[in-house]
């Protein structure tokens, strides 16, 4: 609650006027069943026809002010209500860019789109609801309350024994709920997994004719999801309908005592009739509270869920280092050991080596050897576990995330496209890139030629996750997004391969003469690709089997000629 009770400070002068209309509203509320009585008493009985004149016109002032007033806080709540998730849903996104990957393999996408969505509107309804019905529902059941026992005492005990049972109803049916709200989160989370795998996947699915299987996945989850749902539902069920009762027995109750006070003379009719009003709008204040609470263990697991990733720390501490100059860019893994969060074994083992400028560094090893992990490790997605890596001979942690991931132009193994123009996705590499410097950095990515077939060129659009351009120009595109950046260091993680052998070549050869000031890091699963590098890491089950150039590890190193050898006969190459 101290979040909501934070977020809810800024808008103090909104709340404050909030306040003030609800105040105005209840108490006209409460005056009407007075001015009821009144009537009733001093107009109808004696036949006063001015004073009931008089009397309903200050009812319909009074019904009319409470109007007005409950329309300004209704808009002020709801603009309140509708700020705070906004700030809300901006806090989580900017939370979530700092995150680490450690962070994201933690929550998963799938929760966190969940949290940012789902979750925040919740607490926008429950918001909505408290800042209306949780201020003025309180201020009537009190003067309610006040009003019923000044007008009878004696009546007022009927409410000694209603209020507590129905409090106690009340509780009961929501402790019941509060762990199926739990377990409906999770299961929301679950669902949207689901989903969000078989519409991304959907291909996939169809080509290996899973479609079957992935229904009833779906099925398994939706039911689950359905079950849960089904059995909050019906504790809700129970809930008004007890309410309602309780209600009713109060107002027979006191319809029944109040008669026998009027036969004998000690309440008038109006008072009864009046406290049967208060007695109503008590009721009704109680089972509009228990809306209210019904929707509190929702909010509380939604709440639960904010504040988990808001103060999740992300496990990459920013360094303070920040090197205007662009650098030689010099990078050493130094006894580099690394261990995945969850995992038991390292992927990692004592990585030791050298890239530096002016020449191209490979790493080749076989799948699942560890070669992206150096990737991540360089790029700070996660950090090393034992050694350290230096660029310019100074510790990556020690740069800022800023600086240290400006140094680098990445290619990743699987590329990604974001919804824009070509344009705009190049110039994620660099912000102000004329045309002429983008037009040169798809040159070298051997980009042009299918830029230029295309209508609009530089500015077609890129259709959202780039479903619109192949999977070799996809490369290509993420090739030139990092060359136009004139990184220190180029780190391409198999971004060959969805190119021809032909366009591999090319793209390297252009690539060598454009990184003459920057070390060339290149993580291969193709030889062919390597070949010509001036050092070729060999990894094997995470640890350095050997390096060397081609001809030095065709000599010596086992593992080496077994990965050549395979690859020659296999595709006849070199
Ligand atoms: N987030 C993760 N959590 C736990 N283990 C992981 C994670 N990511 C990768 N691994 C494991 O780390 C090992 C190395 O993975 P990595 O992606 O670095 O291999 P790779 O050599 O690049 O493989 P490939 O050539 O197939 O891309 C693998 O055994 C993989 O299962």
């Amino acid at each position: 609650m101290r979040l909501l009770w934070d977020c809810l400070k800024p808008y103090k002068l909104p709340v404050f006027a909030l306040l003030l209309f609800l105040i105005i509203q209840s108490a006209c509320e409460i005056l009407l069943p007075t001015l009821v009585a009144d009537l009733i008493n001093q107009g109808i009985q004696k036949a006063d026809t001015d004073f009931i004149e008089k009397t309903g016109m200050n009812m319909l002032l009074a019904a009319i002010t409470a109007m007005v007033c409950s329309l300004a806080s209704g808009l002020i709540s709801a603009r309140i209500s509708t700020r705070i998730s906004a700030d809300l849903r901006q806090q989580i996104f900017f939370k979530v860019q700092e995150f680490s990957s450690n962070e994201m393999d933690l929550f998963g996408v799938s929760s966190l789109i969940t949290r940012t969505t789902n979750d925040i509107t919740r607490i926008q309804t429950f918001l909505l609801y408290l800042l209306k019905m949780g201020i003025l529902t309180p201020l009537m059941m009190l003067s309610g309350i006040i009003m019923a026992v000044f007008t009878s005492g004696k009546l007022s005990l009927v409410l000694i024994i209603t209020l507590p049972v129905m409090s106690l109803v009340i509780a009961w049916i929501l402790a019941s709920m509060m762990g199926y709200y739990r377990s409906m989160q999770a299961q929301f989370d679950l669902l949207n997994l689901v989903l969000r795998e078989n519409l991304t996947g959907i291909r996939v699915i169809r080509a290996f004719k899973q479609t079957r299987h992935e229904m009833e996945r779906f099925q398994g989850v939706n039911g689950e999801y359905t079950r849960l749902s089904i059995h909050t539902q019906q504790l809700i069920g129970i809930l008004m309908p007890a309410v309602t009762i309780l209600m009713n027995i109060t107002t027979i109750a006191v319809m029944f005592f109040g008669s026998r006070l009027v036969m004998n003379a000690t309440m008038d009719v109006g008072s009864l009739v009046a406290y049967v009003q208060y007695i109503t709008q008590i009721l009704l204040s109680v089972m509009m509270t228990s809306m209210l609470f019904m929707m509190y263990p929702r909010l509380i697991t939604s709440l639960t869920r904010i504040i988990t990733v808001l103060e999740t720390r992300s496990s990459i501490v920013d360094g303070s280092r920040s090197e205007a100059r662009i650098h030689t860019g010099i990078v050493e893994f130094n006894h580099v050991s690394f261990t995945f969060p969850q995992a038991e074994e390292a992927v990692l083992k004592d990585v030791s080596f050298t890239a530096y400028p002016n020449q191209m560094t490979a790493i080749i090893g076989s799948t699942g050897s560890g070669k992206s992990t150096i990737a991540k490790l360089l790029l700070r997605f996660y950090d090393v576990t034992a050694g350290q890596i230096l660029i310019d001979g100074v510790d990556i942690r020690d740069y800022t995330l800023h600086n240290l991931r400006e140094k680098i132009g990445y290619v990743p193994q699987q590329a990604v496209l974001f919804s824009n123009t070509i344009a705009g996705n190049l110039r994620f590499g660099k912000k102000n890139a004329s045309g002429e410097e983008l037009l040169k950095a798809a040159g070298i990515a051997q980009a042009t030629e299918f830029i230029q077939a295309k209508e609009a060129g530089l500015d077609t659009p890129i259709a959202q996750g780039g479903t619109n351009v192949s999977g070799g120009q996809k490369q290509r595109l993420a090739i030139a997004r990092a060359v136009i950046k004139k990184p220190a260091v180029y780190l391409l993680d198999d971004s060959f391969s969805a190119l021809d052998y032909k366009t591999d070549r090319a793209v390297r050869q252009a690539l060598k003469s454009e990184t003459k000031d920057a070390a060339l890091i290149v993580i291969a699963q193709r030889i062919s690709t390597i070949i010509q590098a001036d050092r070729i890491v060999v990894l094997n089950e995470g640890e350095v089997a050997d390096a060397g150039n081609h001809e030095e590890l065709m000599e010596r190193c086992g593992i080496y000629q077994e990965i050549f050898r395979s690859q020659f006969q296999q595709e006849g190459l070199l």
